[in-house]
């Protein structure tokens, strides 16, 4: 085990209490969740990342098992000093709703009958799986999440999660994904659901406890959603037209290369390690996953008030890149700080599993970036506008400031005060802070970016901006020189 590994971790669980509604009006009772979490969760309970697994993963997202030969599945960016760094984040994953790794789904025993859902397991979605994860969240008592990250299936929870819980994120980053699933993704997953309830040992979904699982059809479900997650150009690299296990071409029907050999060694190894009617539930949730609100997607971003990454792969032919820009192009529209990253791969769709530098670069960059909260000075010096003159003149003196915020008793910011405008009232021979305080004053908020307050500043040639919460309470005030402090401290 490598030292910037979480190390040796083991799979919890959460159990719900109350029912859960579904998107599709049906209800859910008694749901487990199974989840990792790797770090600490700190005093304030703000630095929690969610990371959302793709459509075969499990909340082990890092480190072993005990006696596991290989860690969790995104072991390439979780750890001490990765992007994900455990040492600064409480990294939490969890099993989506639907899943078969510990996380109800249709092989779990419903309560009213005593024998396994099966088929009888209601339909879920993705905005389900992320309500389900949005308890386990609130049983933290976490109030607001520093991001929620994950790729493919995982970006669409993401997404989802900007959508039905806008407040509950400072950043978001969604990975090789799309805010609506295309007809052609439909159609690869319909695919391998048929080729499931083809299967005889399917049986309706009636096979658990039967001894006979319907081994053939999971597997070429997954041989054919393994093909659309490489490129051809990474299958040409790694097999090119080999033979397996022959020197020669044999003239009969059995395998005669390499990527056929290893499609099946992928289908057998999926079928060891997912149920069968798991796949059917969480293909069907991602073929229905459409955040479009009348037909428009800038109408299902409207409400998103967290700061975004959207990161697509340049050779992922399932997920294009211009699903990823038009994510990007939603966004913008709808004002959202919204940034877009095209790893470069042959990789294909999975690139988003492998391409360790360019994630870790991409990822750290995005979650170190500084949010005024960060910078801004809580120690302020406020008045109220019944004061004298004299008195904000004292004040600017004593503390050596040039801005003094005004503020009602219960600190509601109504107005800012400033050392040209004691100038003013000094040169109108005026003694009524009322009559020259700026009443329509410039404000941000605490989960403003840096960049974005900087650039603001700049262009309205101001030095210095008061920071408030939604109910326009004074938290803070952030000035020029606290961001060039910063700018000096990186160089
Ligand atoms: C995303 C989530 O949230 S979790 C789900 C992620 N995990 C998965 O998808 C698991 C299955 N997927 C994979 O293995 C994916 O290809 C990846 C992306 C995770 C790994 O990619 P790579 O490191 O490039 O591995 P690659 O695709 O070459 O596969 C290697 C496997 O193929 C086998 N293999 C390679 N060539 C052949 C061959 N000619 N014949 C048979 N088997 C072969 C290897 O022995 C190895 O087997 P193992 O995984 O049992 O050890
Ligand atoms: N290979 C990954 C990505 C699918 O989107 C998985 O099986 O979950």
């Amino acid at each position: 085990m490598k030292k910037e590994s979480v190390g040796v971790v083991q799979t919890k669980y959460y159990n719900i209490e109350e029912p859960i509604e579904l998107e599709s009006g049906k209800t859910l009772d008694n749901i487990t969740v199974a989840y990792e979490t790797y770090g600490e969760l700190n005093k304030e309970k703000d630095n929690a990342i969610l990371i959302c697994h793709a459509l075969s993963g499990d909340a082990h997202a890092a480190g072993w098992h005990e006696g596991d030969k290989k860690p969790g599945w995104w072991e390439i960016v979780i750890g001490p000093g990765k992007a994900l760094d455990s040492e600064k984040y409480f990294i939490i994953c969890s099993n989506v709703l639907g899943g078969c790794k510990g996380t109800t789904g249709p092989l779990s025993i419903n309560p009213k009958t005593g024998k396994e859902y099966g088929l009888d397991f209601p339909v879920i979605t993705i905005k389900d799986m992320v309500k389900v994860q949005k308890r386990l969240i609130d049983a933290f008592g976490i109030d607001k999440l520093s991001a929620v990250v994950g790729g493919s299936m995982g970006g669409m929870q993401t997404l989802q999660w900007l959508v039905s819980y806008p407040e509950m994120m400072k950043k978001a980053v969604a990975i090789a994904t799309t805010a609506r699933s295309s007809p052609q993704q439909i159609a690869f997953n319909e695919v391998g659901r048929q080729s499931i309830v083809g299967d005889p040992n399917w049986n309706g979904g009636n096979y658990y406890g039967t001894g006979k699982i319907p081994k053939e059809g999971l597997s070429v479900a997954r041989m054919i959603a393994h093909i659309t997650y490489l490129s051809d150009e990474s299958m040409y690299l790694k097999f090119g037209r080999d033979l397996q296990d022959k020197d020669e071409i044999t003239y009969d029907l059995s395998m005669d290369f390499q990527v056929e050999s290893y499609l099946h060694h992928q289908g057998a190894s999926f079928v060891k390690r997912f149920d069968a009617n798991s796949y059917l539930y969480i293909t069907k949730a991602v073929d229905l996953f459409d955040l479009a609100q009348n037909n428009s997607l800038i109408d299902g971003f409207k409400d998103v008030k967290a700061k975004v990454e959207i990161i697509s792969v340049d050779s992922d032919w399932l997920y294009p890149v211009e699903q990823g820009t038009e994510i990007l192009t939603a966004l913008s529209a709808n004002d959202v700080e919204v940034s877009f990253s095209e790893l470069k791969s042959n990789y294909g769709h999975d690139a988003f599993l492998l391409e360790k530098g360019q994630l870790n670069y991409i990822l750290s960059k995005f979650l170190s970036d500084n949010i005024v909260e960060d910078l801004m000075l809580t120690d302020v010096a406020t008045i109220t506008e019944q004061a004298q003159i004299e008195e904000a003149a004292k004040l600017m003196f004593n503390r050596n400031v040039t801005h003094i915020p005004v503020v009602t008793t219960d600190k509601k910011l109504i107005g800012i005060v400033t050392s040209w405008d004691l100038s003013k009232a000094i040169a109108t021979n005026s003694n009524d802070l009322k009559e020259i305080m700026t009443k329509t004053v410039k404000f941000c908020h605490a989960d403003d970016s840096i960049e974005s307050t900087a650039r603001r500043m700049r262009k309205l040639d101001i030095s210095c901006l008061p920071v408030v919460d939604d109910d326009f309470k004074l938290k803070g005030i952030i000035s020029t020189d606290q961001i060039s402090h910063l700018v000096s401290e990186y160089r």
